[in-house]
């Protein structure tokens, strides 16, 4: 049998995902004391991972070189392809929101500019709400966007508020939550249910159980 291949997101949600692992009883200690290698075959069980960047999880996973990704839902929501999500990992958890300074005026009718690293996110809910917008993309730091006029106001991630509070900015609406997915290649889920599906169920209990506090 080949080893189950899951794709993890580095950065940010990259510890609590292997936190989470080990909760369930995978050793991930050679993830932990990585260097600079970015593929690992685990010694312990039948399980192989790759760390690479979030959008790349989804790459690898849509091409069938994953079987499973690891992914945040703001980047699952953000690409247009469909994705088959199995689990909210109920990690790395925030939301997106639409900030500015103080002043903005949210009921100004005028065609606003939003600055954001999300476009598809932007333009579907402001398209949803029926407000006709321009997106500029920007690709870090957007918060300061609206502080040098470059936009009106800004779509992007906000998790504690420190980014926005420290930058004079404040939340003007709360679009969507955001947490950690577990998502599957279609096929190798038909090819290796079993495996795919054990995993899934142990996440999914160990979840539930946690969130009971048990
Ligand atoms: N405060 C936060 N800011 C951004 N993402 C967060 C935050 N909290 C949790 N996340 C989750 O962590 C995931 C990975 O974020 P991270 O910043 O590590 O990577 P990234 O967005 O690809 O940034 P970079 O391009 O700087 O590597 C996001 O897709 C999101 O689901
Ligand atoms: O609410 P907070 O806890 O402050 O977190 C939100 C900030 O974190 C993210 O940026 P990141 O650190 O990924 O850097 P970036 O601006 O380069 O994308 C996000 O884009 C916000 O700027």
């Amino acid at each position: 049998m080949p080893k189950l291949k899951i794709a993890l997101t580095k950065g940010r949600i990259e510890q609590k995902t292997i936190d989470l692992l080990e909760e369930i009883g995978i050793n991930c200690d050679f993830l932990r004391h990585k260097k600079r290698k970015l593929v690992f075959e685990s010694p312990y069980d039948d399980y192989e991972f790759i760390l690479v960047k979030a959008v790349d999880v989804l790459t690898y996973v849509q091409q069938g070189v994953a079987d499973i990704g690891i992914v945040g839902s703001d980047v699952l929501y953000e690409d247009e392809n469909e994705h088959y999500e199995m689990l909210d990992l109920e990690i790395g958890k925030c939301q997106f929101c639409v900030a500015s300074t103080p002043s903005y005026e949210t009921t100004d009718y005028r065609r606003k500019i939003i600055a954001t690293k999300y476009p598809n996110t932007a333009a579907r809910y402001f398209q949803e709400k029926g407000e006709d917008i321009e997106i500029i993309k920007i690709e870090g730091s957007v918060e300061i966007a609206p502080l040098l006029g470059l936009a009106d106001a800004i779509v992007d991630i906000v998790e504690t508020g420190d980014t926005l509070r420290e930058n004079g900015l404040i939340i003007f609406e709360e679009m969507m939550p955001i947490s950690t997915r577990l998502i599957v290649n279609r096929v190798s889920l038909k090819r290796n249910k079993q495996a795919v599906c054990q995993l899934v169920d142990q996440l999914e209990a160990h979840i539930q159980q946690k969130k009971v506090g048990v």
